[in-house]
């Protein structure tokens, strides 16, 4: 879908648009935007009665920025964060809380962290959603899972060929769960399956460090005891994630090259006779760690690999969210396909867990539907900001437009997972998606500040240019440098990404009043740099072996805070007092209403208010 990278000219960047939609889109959504369809169904919203539109709303996402007590591993207490801060401080009656983990976000349980996915949909959805995990949980425990045509059209591979799953070995719930992988390996097997290979990414990312041995002890020890039922099922090739196909957003595909090579051509650098001695040997470099161990395969005492993909095999790859899996997927069920070599293209017959990607229908098979999210915030909002097609041009204050900002490696979050899964824009002459291209091949302690500046500038010159009712920002280095486990690197990051809020926000508050009168939401998706250490039932710090406190690099449970304000903000609106458990949730309908909108009956209320002085 994604054809053509476009420079725009007054933002010296780059704006990416959608052909087929541009032809045919045009057409559909001037239909569609005149209000009622044969079903009775009306995009259009209702107007707010207080609350006036025309405002510019910009709309920022701290990725990874969660709430915690003060200590000295919660990263975003210890930075310099003067604008964070002053919003706080500022105006206490525009400053709260909002759950970002567990049932507030559609996950399975209130013990499940929060996460991109599942945070930006909550966000642009307005509703919560049953995920990805909770939707596999609920076929396997069923048994649904295998009677759908995901599986039957893999079993037509189980009598001559090899059954292959390729996914994240983790109980992290953010990609892929464990226990999902050893019931779906049981119930493949019960289900006729007599050869299995598993392709394995370790994870120290949503997990600790070096929990990837236990994991592999675990799953050898599973397919030890198919093995004894008869069935021949072995770890066949691996490699950690970040280095080894779960790359995202075609950041770089190198990493999904350096998989297919070992997965489906069962060649790699290192060879093992086991993946537990892989991953015990290949921790032992200076510096490695689970997310980035190199591709490995596993061999007989030949030397042969024990597992590649050939011609009549069947592959499912595990992981129940999509944007680490798209890339594979397409290298996978492409025909035709550019990116790298495959040197063979197997003829094998390919399911996702869940469909990744709803518009591209990617991959075609799969084995659990995935949440059908529809009737976005982005959505209605684009449907509202226009009278008719053609006076976009003419009366531009009539139109909505949403711009789009982010780096590389948040490509999809607030555009593909704030859609609904939905890759493309609905309307092309309505939205702009910027992209600032990630460095790469580096890990982002490294370089902390990452693009926060060049996104911040970006995002004040659109505010500025006028162009926009709504500029959406992703600033990532909250979430990006908390994930390596740098806790100084961390404080670094997350003092960055508050000079990006205070670069956008500060001229558009102060510029506001001759020029733009715009209002501000920051918000975050999940927490992350505010807890960089693991620790007991009391609180203290978990220490390892070696005395050192043990780092935590994933997400955690802690709520986000979202703020509002900006000079078009009217005097009255303040968040409501009597919704203390509401979550990301309700952003869609606060920010609906900031653009002078009711939200949808079926939306989770609104956080704000609004009271006569
Ligand atoms: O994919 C990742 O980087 C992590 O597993 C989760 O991080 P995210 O949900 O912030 O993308
Ligand atoms: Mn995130
Ligand atoms: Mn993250």
């Amino acid at each position: 879908m994604r054809v053509s990278l476009i420079p725009i000219d007054d933002l010296d960047t780059y704006m990416y648009m959608f052909d087929d939609e541009i032809q045919n889109d045009s057409f559909m959504f001037e239909q569609k935007s005149r209000g009622m369809g044969s079903s009775g169904f009306s995009w259009k919203l209702k107007d707010h009665p207080k609350l006036a539109k025309g405002k510019t709303v910009a709309v920022v996402v701290l990725d990874g920025w969660g709430e915690a007590n003060p200590n000295q591993y919660n990263c975003i207490h210890v930075a310099d964060t003067p604008t964070m801060d002053s919003l706080k401080k500022g105006a206490p009656e525009r400053w709260r809380l909002v759950k970002a983990h567990g049932t507030a976000v559609g996950l399975p349980s209130d013990d499940d962290m929060g996460n991109s996915e599942v945070g930006h949909n909550a966000l642009g959805a307005g509703r919560i959603y049953a995920q990805g995990a909770k939707l596999v949980d609920i076929a396997l425990e069923t048994g649904k899972i295998y009677e759908g045509e995901g599986f039957k059209y893999i079993k037509e591979s189980f009598v001559d060929g090899m059954l292959h799953l390729i996914g994240l070995l983790s109980d992290g719930g953010v990609h892929s769960r464990f226990d999902q992988l050893q019931l779906l390996l049981k119930g493949a097997s019960e289900h006729g399956a007599k050869r299995i290979r598993v392709h394995i990414l370790t994870d120290g990312r949503d997990v600790s460090d070096g929990s990837s041995v236990g994991f592999v002890e675990s799953l050898e020890n599973d397919l030890a005891k198919l093995c004894e039922k008869g069935i021949d099922a072995k770890i066949a090739s691996g490699g950690g994630r970040m280095y080894v196909t779960m790359d995202r957003y075609e950041n770089d595909w190198d990493v999904v090259k350096r998989g297919w090579d070992a997965q489906v051509l069962g060649e790699a650098p290192h060879k093992f006779k086991s993946a537990l001695e892989a991953v015990k040997k290949l921790r032992e470099s200076p510096g490695a760690n689970d997310q980035f161990l190199p591709p490995f395969v596993i061999v007989d005492d030949n030397g042969k690999a024990v597992g590649p993909i050939v011609d009549g095999d069947a592959v499912v790859t595990f992981n129940f969210r999509a944007d680490r899996m798209v890339m594979l997927a397409k290298a996978l069920d492409y025909e035709k396909f550019d990116k790298f070599d495959r040197v063979r293209f197997p003829k094998i017959r390919y399911t996702g867990m869940l469909q990744y990607d709803g518009e591209l229908k990617l991959p075609s098979h799969y084995l659990v539907s995935p949440p059908e999210i529809e009737r976005t915030s982005g959505e209605y909002l684009v449907h509202n900001g226009i009278r008719t097609f053609a006076c976009r041009q003419v009366v531009r204050r009539y139109c909505l437009f949403l711009l789009l900002l982010f780096e590389t490696v948040k490509f999809g979050h607030v555009t593909f997972f704030w859609n609904g899964n939905r890759s493309g824009c609905f309307n092309p002459d309505m939205e702009e998606y910027v992209e600032i291209p990630s460095d790469i091949g580096i890990s982002f302690n490294a370089k902390p500040k990452m693009k926060a500046l060049e996104i911040a500038e970006k995002a004040r010159g659109a505010i500025l240019s006028r162009k926009f009712d709504q500029v959406r920002v992703n600033l990532p280095n909250g979430d990006m440098v908390g994930h390596t486990g740098d806790v100084q690197a961390t404080i670094v990051a997350c003092k960055a990404a508050d000079e990006a809020v205070k670069v956008s926000l500060l001229r558009m508050i102060l510029d506001a009043i001759e020029q733009v009168g715009g209002i501000y939401v920051v918000t975050a998706d999940h927490g992350n740099a505010e807890v960089m250490v693991k620790r007991n039932k009391k609180g203290e710090p978990l220490l390892d072996k070696d005395g050192n406190v043990q780092i935590l690099t994933s997400h955690t449970l802690q709520p986000v805070p979202i703020a509002i304000g900006g000079p078009g903000l009217a005097p009255g609106v303040r968040f409501c007092q009597d919704l203390p458990g509401a979550g990301l949730a309700n952003v869609a309908a606060t920010v609906m209403n900031l653009h002078g909108f009711e939200a949808p009956s079926d939306y989770e209320p609104t956080l704000i208010e609004v009271y006569d002085e």
